[in-house]
């Protein structure tokens, strides 16, 4: 299958005797919401660090959109886990995004300019930041941070675009901005998105398929046929109850082994 976004072929990650990961196999197709899920340390940001051809695997091969990653790097899409930026930073919002278009070629004559500075500026409306774009980075809210880094990553019109935790720290109205403006990429562009995650519950109306990593084991499919009951216990090695309240996913028991949020805690003393 040739025209896949992502192809992960009997992939294995290991960091000395320790086995992150082993005999992966994913397909993912252009416009496929992917969630990559797991606790700590399961190896969710390595496996995207493989993808940008920043990690080489212990075993296996993966392409992305067609090419050994780090080929054609403006045809994948980064965003990085969000650190906030330094409040120092005079960069303004345009400069960071623009950063997003280094390598693509238009020449550097004055249409080559007026290109760039028209897909800039389109870019920064598609993610409704014009009122700050022009204000410097290190000044802008969290949300206005991520909204930027949003745009910088859409804007070189990512076949991938791979997402590290773009909701972490965001309140609830920016993690629907986020999540909506990359949902409707995919939708409208055929982008393939792969999204770490912690917390499944803001993006599952968009995801296709769960990538559930778990000390060396994992599980992928739909989100029902991996965030159940039956399913998680096993990869987890003990006990877990998965709950549907009101289409939400919520997961209870082995505190210790799950990283989940506040709500998950929550509902656990209502379970246990
Ligand atoms: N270059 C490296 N050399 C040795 N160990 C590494 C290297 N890169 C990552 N690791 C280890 O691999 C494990 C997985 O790290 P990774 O950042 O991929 O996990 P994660 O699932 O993204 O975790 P988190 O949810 O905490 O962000 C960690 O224990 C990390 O210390």
């Amino acid at each position: 299958m040739g025209d896949a976004a992502v192809e992960i072929e009997d992939a294995g990650l290991r960091f000395g005797d320790r086995t992150l990961w082993s005999g992966l196999d994913l397909q993912v197709a252009p416009g496929e919401f992917l969630a990559v899920l797991g606790p700590n340390g399961s190896g969710k940001t390595s496996l995207l660090r493989v993808l940008l051809g920043l990690q080489q695997l212990s075993a296996g091969s993966v392409r992305v959109a067609g090419n050994p990653p780090g080929r054609e790097n403006r045809k994948v899409g980064y965003i990085p886990q969000q650190r906030a930026l330094d409040e120092s930073l005079t960069l303004r919002g345009v400069d960071l995004v623009g950063l997003g278009l280094d390598g693509h070629r238009w020449g550097l004559g004055v249409s080559g300019l007026r290109e760039r500075r028209r897909r800039i500026a389109r870019a920064i409306s598609s993610v409704g930041a014009e009122s700050y774009a022009r204000s410097p980075v290190g000044r802008l809210s969290g949300g206005e941070q991520q909204r930027l880094r949003v745009a910088q990553a859409l804007i070189g019109d990512p076949d991938v675009l791979l997402c590290d935790e773009p909701l972490a720290s965001l309140d609830l109205t920016h993690q629907r901005v986020v999540s909506e403006l990359i949902d409707e990429r995919r939708r409208t562009a055929g982008t393939a998105v792969l999204f770490v995650t912690h917390e499944i519950n803001p993006i599952l109306e968009y995801v296709d398929r769960v990538l559930y990593l778990v000390n060396g084991h994992f599980e992928i499919g739909a989100p029902d046929e991996v965030m159940n009951s039956r399913v998680l216990s096993e990869l987890y090695g003990t006990h877990v109850e998965v709950l549907r309240i009101g289409g939400q996913i919520h997961v209870a028991g082995a505190q210790s082994a799950l990283c989940e949020d506040e709500v998950h805690h929550h509902v656990d003393q209502h379970v246990s």
